[in-house]
């Protein structure tokens, strides 16, 4: 049986706890196929030292690390990577940084990961790439005579054509999915945008079976929405932490009725406009009051962009305002958290909650939505208040959907939410379960693999694509 290479950014030892759900998935999945796990060790050395990798074995897998120095971190990472096409990706052509420089790094780092992982291949492994930071990787490899199956997952949404077309050089980073043999995406909606781009900006031919044909190459291209292990996740809500939090939350909200937010601190998770929403839902509903209270964990991330302080900050000043006006001297309506909170704890905190507010502008996919679910229980679970710009949405259709731009509707959705009949919640989280369990991590792994071993099959022969 071939070997299972996964070659990702951001990499985590799959025998602890991650946060960030691309790190959480691809634990999983490595933990059961075992195989190699390629990425960035987290550490910025000086430029001299950039040529060690390290190899530590991780259970059943191998993890394989390279360091990167400050400058490629700075212009790979955090400019081109999160300051160009996380914001264009997620529709946010307003807050990109188009620095000319930050291309060079880009594919430094992305030639360099080519460089290092091709000693520990095997003419047989099968390549599995993850994410827009390495979106010309197999481009990269191919240049160095890589001829094994490469597949690419896009973990963030795939914007339309003209928004992805404001990017300098985007015509570049799309060529670069053409030497990939299986490019998946989260969502059709995802899916569809790839079309119409390669179709109008490429030029390429549609051929049947979702394959199409440009620069000499033809490439598959499907939806494959990521899942949870559920089995894992509802083993870690009977663990030791979660069950503590569980009784911790329960004692101290005995007397109300709790909702929660677990977000990266990230502003295309729509922070400031659920906190607009729950502060409406609080002017409206007086009478609701002080039986909800809101406990949001906004996790640390990418504190170096510009854009990501300015949200801690937007988020802070809101969150202290709602608690000066609607607060009282033994409640106070938001508990704003800007920490990691271990996700073994995590399912203890959903379980105590009657509403979670998974209230993206846009999103991938957002596991923490599937992950609420899960740690519900069946006879009387909580309400998922859900946006209907996460890629989850295209799936989880039984939950509240809203516009989280929306703040009046977001607010009478929290409204239904909190009053909602346990019939109703149970047969809403009853159907919204059979989804999550059908469509599972290992579900998303074997149908991805599966597809990049056909499109492998038919693609021998032709030419590799030199960027
Ligand atoms: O690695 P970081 O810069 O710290 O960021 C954490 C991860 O954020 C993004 O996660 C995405 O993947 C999830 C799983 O598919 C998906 O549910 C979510 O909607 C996405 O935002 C990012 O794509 C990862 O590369 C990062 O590691
Ligand atoms: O304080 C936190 C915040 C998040 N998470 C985990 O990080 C992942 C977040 O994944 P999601 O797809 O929701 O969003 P992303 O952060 O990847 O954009 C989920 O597994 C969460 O349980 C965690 O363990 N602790």
């Amino acid at each position: 049986m071939s070997r299972l290479v996964v070659v990702s950014n951001r990499i985590a030892d799959p025998r602890k706890t991650a946060a960030g759900g691309l790190a959480v998935a691809l634990a999983e999945v490595l933990n059961n196929t075992g195989g190699v796990w390629f990425g960035w060790s987290g550490k910025i050395v000086d430029h001299s030292e950039i040529d060690e990798v390290h190899v530590e074995q991780a259970g059943p897998v191998k993890l394989v690390m390279v360091d990167l120095s400050q400058a490629d971190h700075d212009a790979f990472y955090l400019g081109y990577s999160n300051g160009v096409l996380w914001p264009v990706f997620h529709y946010r052509l307003d807050l990109a940084d188009f620095d000319a420089g930050y291309i060079s790094g880009y594919r430094r780092v992305n030639q360099l990961f080519a460089r290092k992982l091709l000693p520990f291949l095997r003419s047989d492994d099968i390549i599995w790439v993850h994410d827009y930071h390495l979106i010309p990787l197999a481009a990269e490899l191919r240049a160095l005579g890589c001829k094994q199956r490469i597949g690419f997952f896009l973990h963030i949404p795939l914007p339309p054509p003209l928004i992805l077309a404001a990017i300098p050089g985007h015509d570049w980073l799309i060529r670069a999915l053409f030497a990939y043999d299986l490019v998946g995406f989260q969502s059709r909606t995802d899916l569809e945008h790839f079309a119409r781009y390669v179709e109008s900006e490429a030029h390429a031919q549609p051929l049947d079976d979702n394959r199409w044909r440009a620069f000499g190459r033809t490439v598959h291209a499907g939806a494959y929405p990521i899942g949870i292990d559920v089995e894992e996740f509802t083993g870690l809500a009977h663990g030791p932490e979660a069950l503590e939090m569980y009784e911790r939350m329960k004692r101290e909200y005995s007397r109300r009725k709790l909702l929660v937010g677990v977000d990266r601190l990230d502003y295309s998770k729509g922070l400031p406009q659920r906190m607009r929403a729950f502060r409406e839902f609080l002017t409206k509903n007086p009478d609701l009051r002080s039986s909800a209270t809101l406990i949001q964990i906004a996790s640390p991330s990418r504190e170096n962009v510009s854009a990501y302080t300015d949200i801690l900050h937007e988020l802070e000043s809101l969150c202290g305002s709602i608690n000066g006006n609607f607060g009282d001297l033994d409640w106070m309506p938001v508990r704003y958290i800007h920490r990691t909170v271990a996700r073994a704890r995590l399912p203890g905190l959903y379980r105590a909650s009657r509403v979670a507010l998974v209230t993206p502008l846009r999103d991938g996919m957002n596991l923490v939505a599937k992950e609420f679910l899960a740690a519900q229980e069946a006879e009387d679970p909580g309400v998922l208040v859900l946006s209907r710009f996460a890629g989850a949405a295209e799936q989880l259709k039984e939950a509240l959907l809203v516009n989280p731009y929306d703040t009046e509707g977001t607010a009478t959705a929290i409204q239904l939410a909190l009053q909602m009949p346990v019939e109703e919640r149970r047969h809403r989280h009853q159907a919204l379960m059979r989804t999550v369990r059908e469509y599972d991590v290992h579900w998303w792994c074997d149908t991805f693999l599966a597809a990049l071993a056909e499109a492998k099959a038919e693609e021998k022969g032709t030419s590799w694509l030199r960027l």
